[in-house]
This record gives structure tokens, C-alpha cells and sequence, in this order.
């Protein structure tokens, strides 16, 4: 659909090796067990570990400085410059290094459930199990559907091959190189699959808006009327978890385009955390990992093969990919009508923000620009403990463009379809990290389900004095005093001191926004005292 094919064929420059294409899930599982690479566990999944890299490296990440696309860039530290010099030596190495190999696994499918914004895409990977990373994750073609198909993107994933950054010009040996105008993403030096997919999301979010589509960083569900929630959040907030409820069927657990005709997934796939996962909180995500799921740095007992998700030893971005079908209640394919629920997942480390709170028109344009949340431990290297971030549209590290650019749009989709907006604190509760604890899942749940409901949208509310954001009174199935967050800290003066300075941050935060209407920063953000 976005009409340019891709210009560089390194599926033909291949042809010497072994390439291995569209194989099948027991294909791939049969791959993965003889070339050692993985572990059949007791559930039919299979488990890797991908060494040093356990998260995303976005130090790591670059966009090719080319003509045609330059000028659009939001360059900085989110999306570094990268010649188109080195990019086409880094290329060829990583082709003469494929050439090497006896196999390669290519798979051929789709970006975008919505046929009339399909973005067809090819992955090439050195690992079987990237392979059916790929195969899971992304969009499986029907029937026919591979005939006259042409990639407008390519993935190759070769985490064999590691840079050298005195002459490939890059800042380790790993790399993630995204080149708009050949439409390719380069990746090596690492394991960690999630590259692959959020690679895609990034490319997604520069295409899109040339489509007039906006695309999100949310999962999305929908209920027995048609009703059909959003839930934005960064890395660990709890989009895949609260996105997967038996009452409402799944549309997608991460990426998603809102065009004129309604939401609609980009993948084909979800790809859960599974640090202290159990069938008693998380039935649907547990019974998904099943045969031709991928479990990443999960520690499996040798003998019996089960899965142990409480063990973080690895990391604690431990991660199961699966399909959209090991979820018993999907819609396909993965499109569906317009929101008219949002809700902004923020896990607050400071433990102030309320667990659920109504917002405003100019506070949810205020929210989704700063997009205060924390990022949480091990999905980016380096991240230890959670660690406040403002990062917009709750996506900042997939966004090429502007964010502005983003948020204008979104601010124009609330209006038009005059959907309602929540923030929702998945974080802490009772003081701040360190102290206080995470938000019982169980009580997000219920705010969830009753937000959903409408049973939020007539009810007695309170303003909370510092963030001016509308607290309900009551919410059935949560104790009144866990939606006040000064009642749930044992210091009322502790609390207070650090919502100020929450706030505060937020203030210095929303300086960088200057060419937006003034009404969303005044009434948008926190009260002046
Ligand atoms: N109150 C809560 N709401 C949502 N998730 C929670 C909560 N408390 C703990 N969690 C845990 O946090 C993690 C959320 O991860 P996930 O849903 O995969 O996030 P995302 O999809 O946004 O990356 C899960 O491991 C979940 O069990
Ligand atoms: C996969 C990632 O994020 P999410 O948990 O939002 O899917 C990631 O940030 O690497
Ligand atoms: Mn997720």
C-alpha cells in the first residue's frame, strides 16, 4: 500500500546459501532442538536464552541519514544519525556472513491487519528461532496470499555478527540500523528478539502518519457491544496483561493503527513478560505458551522441563511470544470500529498518582505528550530498578517523527469520536519504590473493568489538590482508600513532598512543548499552588 517496493533485493543477493523459506511451526521447533538452539518444555514451547542482551539496546539504534527521509527525523538521542556510507559496508559484511551460514530462515508475511494498509515485510534470519520469533509475531499469510508478494521491508537479523565500532562506525557490536530509503532493518550483535518486532512498530510509526493513520503504542480489546478499548503504555505498564480479559475479545497486545475505518493491529502476535506469571492472575497468557510459543531467558527445571517464572535469575524481562490464536478470544482478523475508551498506563514510581483518574480533553493532550510512566527493569540495558521517564505518546523510543506530530493526532481522534480517557496507575502504591508496593493487579483490574463499563463515566469524583486530576470516590471491588494515594502513604507529609516534586518534574518536563495550545499546558498538568 505505500507504494515502493523495496529497492534492495537481499533476499536475491543470498541465493548462494542455504535459504530455508516459510517453513512451518514443527519445521521451525524440529530447526530450533537439532541445531541447538533451544529446549522443548513441558508445555510444547520452546525455551532460548539470548545471552548478554536480555532487553532492547536503544544506544544501540540508528536511522541511515538519507536525502529523501532526513528532513522528517526527530534526530537525537532516540534516533541517532548513521551514514549511508556505513550502512552499506555494514550490509554487505552481513550478507558475506549470511553467505557463510548453511541456513537461513526467511519468512514472508504482513505488517497491518487492515488489507488496505498492509505493509508487506520479509524477515532473514541467521536463528531458527528468530525465525519463529517472526513466524508468531508477525502477520501469517493465507492462502494465496505470498502470490506477487514483494517486500516493502526487510528485517535480517544476524546476531552472530558483531560490529566493530573503531571502523563500522557504531557504538558497540550491536547494532539496530533502520534505513527508510532502502526499507531495511540491519540488525546484529543481538539475541533479544524484541528488537525485531519493535523494529517493525518504529517503521510503522514513520509510514503511518504519511497514510493519515495514526499509530500507537497500545493494546487493544473489545467488548460484546462493539466497544473497543485502548491501553497505552510503555514497556511493563501492563497493556498485554489488562488486554487480555475472558470478558472482551483481543485485538492486539502492543502496536496498533487508528485510521478512518477503526483500529487495527500491526502483528500477528503478542509477546507477554513472564516474571512471577501464574495461571491463578494471568489465566489466558499462561495457557497461550503452549506448542510453537517462544519462551526467552526463562529459567525451565532440566529434568521436568516446566517453566519457572519466578526465577529473574537471567533477567527480569524474561518473555513468552505467541500467536494471536493461542488466545481463545481474538478477533480476526485484527481489526475493529473506533475507541471509545483510552486509558494511559503509567507505573508510577513515585507511588502518588492516583490508580485511576478521569481526565479532561487538555489533560489527556497534557498526559499523552509527557507520558510520565518508569521504565521498568530489564527491557532496556542497563535499567536496573524502575526508573521515572517522561516518555511521550507512552512510545518515545519507537517515534522517528515529531511527537507533536503524534499527539495532534490523537488529540483530533479523542475529539471526533469523543472517546473517554483514564490514567491508570499500574505502579506503586503506599510510598514510592522502594517502599511502598506494586498496585495489586487484581484492584487494576476491577478499575479497569468498571472504567470499561461506563460505571465510572456519572460519579461522584475528587480533585486531588496537586495533579488536579478527577479521583472517583468509589470503584465496586476496591477499597475506598486505595484510590486516594495520600491515605495510602503512612507519612501524609512524605506523600506530599513527593507529589510536589513530581509535579515539578512535570512542569520542566512540558517546557519542551512549546508550539502547543496553551489551554492543554494550563489546564492540562498540575495546579499551580
Ligand atoms: N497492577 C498491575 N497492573 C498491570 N500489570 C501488573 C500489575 N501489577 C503487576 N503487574 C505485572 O506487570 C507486568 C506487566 O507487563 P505487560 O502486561 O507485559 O506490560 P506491557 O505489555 O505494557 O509491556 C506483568 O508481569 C504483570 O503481571
Ligand atoms: C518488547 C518491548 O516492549 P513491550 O513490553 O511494550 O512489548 C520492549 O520494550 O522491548
Ligand atoms: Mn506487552
Amino acid at each position: 500500500m505505500f507504494g515502493v517496493h523495496n529497492p534492495e533485493t537481499p533476499f536475491k543477493l543470498l541465493t548462494e546459501a542455504n535459504l530455508l523459506v516459510q517453513l512451518s511451526v514443527p519445521e521451525l521447533v524440529e530447526k530450533v532442538l537439532s541445531r541447538g538452539e533451544g529446549l522443548l518444555t513441558s508445555t510444547g514451547a520452546i525455551s532460548v536464552s539470548t545471552g548478554k542482551y536480555t532487553g532492547r539496546s536503544p544506544e544501540d539504534k540508528f536511522i541511515v541519514e538519507e536525502k529523501s527521509s532526513s528532513s522528517k527525523i526527530d534526530w537525537g538521542a532516540i534516533n541517532q544519525p548513521i551514514s549511508e556510507n556505513a550502512f552499506s559496508t555494514l550490509y554487505n559484511k552481513v550478507l558475506d556472513y549470511l553467505k557463510q551460514k548453511n541456513e537461513i530462515f526467511v519468512f514472508n508475511g504482513f505488517a497491518g491487519a487492515d488489507k488496505k494498509y498492509m505493509l508487506p515485510i520479509q524477515v532473514i534470519n541467521e536463528y531458527a528461532w528468530h525465525n519463529l520469533f517472526a513466524h508468531q509475531l508477525f502477520i501469517r499469510p493465507e492462502q494465496g496470499e505470498l502470490d506477487g508478494h514483494s517486500p516493502e521491508f526487510t528485517i535480517i537479523s544476524a546476531p552472530g555478527f558483531k560490529a566493530d565500532p573503531e571502523v563500522d562506525g557504531t557504538k558497540s557490536e550491536t547494532f539496530i540500523i533502520i534505513s527508510f530509503e532502502k526499507r531495511i532493518v540491519l540488525i546484529g550483535g543481538t539475541e533479544y528478539a524484541g528488537e525485531m518486532k519493535k523494529s517493525i512498530f518504529s517503521v510503522m510509526n514513520y509510514l503511518l502518519p504519511e497514510a493519515g493513520i495514526m499509530p500507537m503504542h497500545c493494546s487493544a480489546n473489545v467488548g460484546i457491544e462493539g466497544d473497543v478499548a485502548l491501553f497505552f503504555g510503555l514497556s511493563g505498564t501492563g497493556k498485554t496483561t489488562l488486554s487480555a480479559d475472558p470478558n472482551r475479545r483481543l485485538i492486539g497486545d502492543d502496536e496498533h493503527g487508528w485510521s478512518a475505518n477503526g483500529v487495527f493491529n500491526v502483528e500477528g502476535g503478542c509477546y507477554a513478560k513472564t516474571i512471577s506469571l501464574s495461571r491463578e492472575k494471568e489465566p489466558q497468557i499462561f495457557d497461550a505458551i503452549c506448542f510453537g510459543a517462544v519462551l526467552e531467558n526463562v529459567i525451565v527445571e532440566p529434568n521436568s522441563r516446566a517453566a519457572d517464572y519466578d526465577d529473574g535469575s537471567l533477567t527480569e524481562n524474561t518473555r513468552a511470544a505467541y500467536p494471536l490464536e493461542a488466545i481463545k478470544n481474538i478477533v480476526s482478523p485484527s481489526v475493529a470500529g473506533h475507541p471509545n475508551t483510552i486509558v494511559f498506563l503509567t507505573a508510577d514510581a513515585f507511588g502518588v498518582l492516583p490508580p485511576i483518574s478521569r481526565l479532561t480533553k487538555e489533560q489527556a493532550m497534557y498526559h499523552f505528550l509527557s507520558g510520565y510512566t518508569s521504565k521498568l527493569a530489564g527491557t532496556e540495558r542497563g535499567i536496573t530498578s524502575p526508573q521515572a521517564t517522561f516518555s511521550t505518546c507512552f512510545g518515545a523510543p519507537f517515534l522517528p517523527l515529531p511527537a507533536n506530530r503524534y499527539a495532534e493526532m490523537l488529540g483530533e481522534k479523542i475529539l471526533e469520536h469523543n472517546a473517554r480517557v483514564f490514567l491508570v496507575n499500574t505502579g506503586w502504591t503506599g510510598g514510592e519504590y522502594g517502599t511502598g508496593s506494586r498496585m495489586k493487579l487484581g484492584y487494576t483490574r476491577a478499575m479497569i473493568h468498571a472504567a470499561l463499563e461506563g460505571e465510572l463515566n456519572n460519579i461522584e469524583t475528587v480533585q486531588d489538590e496537586i495533579f488536579g486530576l478527577h479521583v472517583p470516590l468509589h470503584v465496586p471491588g476496591v477499597p475506598d482508600e486505595v484510590l486516594q494515594p495520600e491515605k495510602t502513604w503512612a507519612d501524609a507529609e512524605a506523600y506530599r513532598e513527593k507529589a510536589v516534586e513530581l509535579a515539578e518534574k512535570f512542569r520542566a518536563n512540558f517546557k519542551k512543548f512549546s508550539g502547543v495550545a496553551p489551554e492543554i499546558a494550563e489546564k492540562g498538568g498540575p495546579i499551580n499552588h
